[in-house]
């Protein structure tokens, strides 16, 4: 099966609701701080959202409730890898999206063979603090290299004007948060995202 290049993640399944019907294909729903029971009931209408609009739905951290909700993805970055039971991962059949920022990080995801690579910030974020600044283009390239038929999943202070490069570098999948969430007209920003990925 093969990813679309536009990932975008958002933190609400009502999100979903409203950027779906357009033509997305593929999804991160990345909650924090809520709830145990907001979560499952957010990755139940999501996974039901994205069944009826034929997209795929990657269930950021919430990997058990993943599990249990019948999901097919989930994205977990490095601190995450450290308590997810892999095994219980992988024998619910669930594909795995993992998160690296340096060389050590893709050493250590290349060996559990993930399904796909992130590397991020390829730009400056303003989602959340991070310790790395910037990877910049030519890691980009490089990243691609090194995992070869892997999906390379580029992150990190994306926007439309930028996707194009981004892509040319080497990543197979732009993915975004705040150039569509914090857009004034989101669905419009969808729309230009779609036009240019496609
Ligand atoms: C596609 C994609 N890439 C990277 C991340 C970041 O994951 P992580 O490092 O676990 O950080 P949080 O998103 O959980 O804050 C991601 N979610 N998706
Ligand atoms: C979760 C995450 N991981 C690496 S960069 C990033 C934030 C991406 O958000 P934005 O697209 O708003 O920069
Ligand atoms: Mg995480």
């Amino acid at each position: 099966m093969t990813l679309d290049r536009f990932y975008p993640i958002f933190d609400h399944s009502d999100w979903l609701r409203r950027m779906l019907p357009l033509g997305v294909r593929l999804v991160q729903l990345r909650i924090k701080d809520q709830s145990q029971k907001a979560v499952d009931e957010q990755i139940a209408a999501s996974r039901d959202l994205c069944r009826r609009h034929g997209a795929v739905l990657v269930v950021n951290d919430h990997w058990q409730s993943a599990i249990d909700a019948g999901c097919d993805w989930v994205h977990l970055g490095q601190e995450d890898l450290d308590e997810a039971d892999l095994k219980a991962i992988r024998k619910a059949g669930l594909k795995l999206g993992v998160s690296t920022h340096d060389d050590d990080e893709l050493e250590r995801v290349l060996c559990i063979a993930p399904d796909y690579v992130a590397l991020g910030p390829v730009y400056p974020t303003i989602l959340k603090k991070m310790k790395w600044h910037q990877q910049g283009l030519p890691r980009v390239t490089e990243w691609k290299r090194r995992v070869g038929e892997l999906p390379l999943v580029g992150i990190g202070g994306m926007s439309v004007e930028r996707a194009p490069g981004v892509l040319e570098a080497g990543a197979d999948i732009v993915s975004v948060v705040t150039d569509i969430t914090l857009n004034p007209d989101p669905e419009a920003r969808v729309r230009e995202w779609i036009e240019v990925t496609r």
